[in-house]
């Protein structure tokens, strides 16, 4: 049993950061993450052509800038050696294979006891600590929705986090379920690759470039969020038009009230919306039912399939192991 003040569960970029304040302020704490390294969202489970959509002066953790040489938009490569420096600068000790199983508070004694499996040994483990934070991320588990016929899919399916790339995917017929940034950049990585690719969009989405999200984010610093909101959107109107036309519905609430209220980032356009405009990514609305290499849309499309992409989105496994909550 390890006792510290301040129990961090995750070693994601939140998590780390975390730890490095605790460090400067001398407080003693422990990272615990269930994979076998940190970041491993970044390091095994993203695409190979990810960039940072924000800027890097809103990416950076603390006590350590980017490089002023450090392009603005940093790619995934350059952000998982900056997370390695940060790691190693700031005297972080993430300790890996430590799956959290339960947290609860004990009141009789004021402290958190997380209990831990030890993916290596097989043994469990235990911490107490004064706090605890989550950093547990809500991009924890692959989510993949339950589709009649899915598991007689005669294709490839897997989950976004799975995709590197689309070298393999040349001259085959990819389906991308949506259409949030996995989604819309995937369609792009395998349409650039020769894939004839088409995209699930079931549901209304604001679309955005870098560059307006950019000035959205540095507004927000003197301005209030509608009035910010009103301004990204009638930018990405003069952008790119009119979307309905092309499958693509604006949401009624703002970008950044979407992000702060529910977690919803808008989606940064890559380059995927002038293939919709084109035709060369094709939208179709959802899946109702596989049949084989078959599949049946809502509009009563059928296409034939080589593979699905399920960039679905994630679950958070919080509530799997935190036992009392008095958030
Ligand atoms: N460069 C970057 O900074 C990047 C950042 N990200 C971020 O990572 C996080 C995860 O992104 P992402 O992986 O795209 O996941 P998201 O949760 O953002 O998007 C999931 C998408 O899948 C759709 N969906 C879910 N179930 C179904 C279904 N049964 N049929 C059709 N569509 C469905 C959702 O639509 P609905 O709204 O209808 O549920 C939504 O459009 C986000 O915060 C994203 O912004 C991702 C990629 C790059
Ligand atoms: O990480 C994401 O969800 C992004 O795509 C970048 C992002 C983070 N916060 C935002 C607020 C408005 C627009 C995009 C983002």
């Amino acid at each position: 049993m390890e006792e510290v003040q301040v129990i961090i569960v995750g070693a994601g970029p939140a998590g780390l950061a975390t730890s490095a304040c605790l460090n400067h302020l001398k407080i003693s704490n422990v990272v615990l993450e269930r994979e076998d390294c940190y970041a491993s969202l970044w390091k095994k489970r993203s695409y190979d052509r990810l960039k940072l959509h924000l800027a890097k002066e809103f990416c950076e953790l603390p006590y350590m800038p980017f490089p002023p040489n450090a392009p603005t938009y940093i790619p995934k490569d350059m952000f998982v050696q900056y997370l390695d420096t940060y790691v190693s600068q700031l005297g972080i000790n993430p300790k890996c294979n430590q799956n959290v199983k339960s947290a609860f508070y004990e009141v009789d004694i004021n402290k958190w006891r997380v209990t831990v499996e030890n993916t290596l040994l097989g043994a469990q483990e235990e911490y107490l600590g004064k706090f605890l934070v989550v950093a547990s991320g809500e991009n924890s588990v692959g989510y993949v929705p339950e589709v009649q016929g899915l598991d007689e899919f005669k294709g490839e399916a897997i989950h976004s986090s799975k995709y590197e790339n689309g070298k393999k995917y040349g001259g085959k017929n990819v389906l991308v379920v949506g259409s949030g940034n996995s989604g819309m950049e995937i369609a792009y990585d395998l349409s650039n690759s020769g894939a004839n690719t088409s995209i699930v969009i079931r549901s209304p989405v604001h679309v955005l470039n870098k560059e307006i999200v950019h000035f959205g984010m540095v507004s927000l610093k003197f301005l209030p969020l509608n009035i910010v909101d009103k301004a990204v959107v009638l930018l990405g109107k003069l952008k790119y038009g009119d979307l309905t036309k092309c499958g693509i519905r604006k949401p009624n609430e703002g970008p950044f009230y979407l992000k702060a209220a529910k977690g919803r980032a808008p989606t940064i356009d890559v380059g995927s919306i002038n293939k919709i405009k084109t035709g060369e990514i094709k939208v179709l609305p959802s899946i109702t039912s596989i049949d084989g290499d078959l599949i049946r849309f809502q509009n009563g499309n059928v296409d034939s399939y080589n593979a699905i992409i399920f960039a679905t989105g994630y679950k958070s496994s919080v509530l799997n192991w935190l036992q009392v909550c008095y958030i």
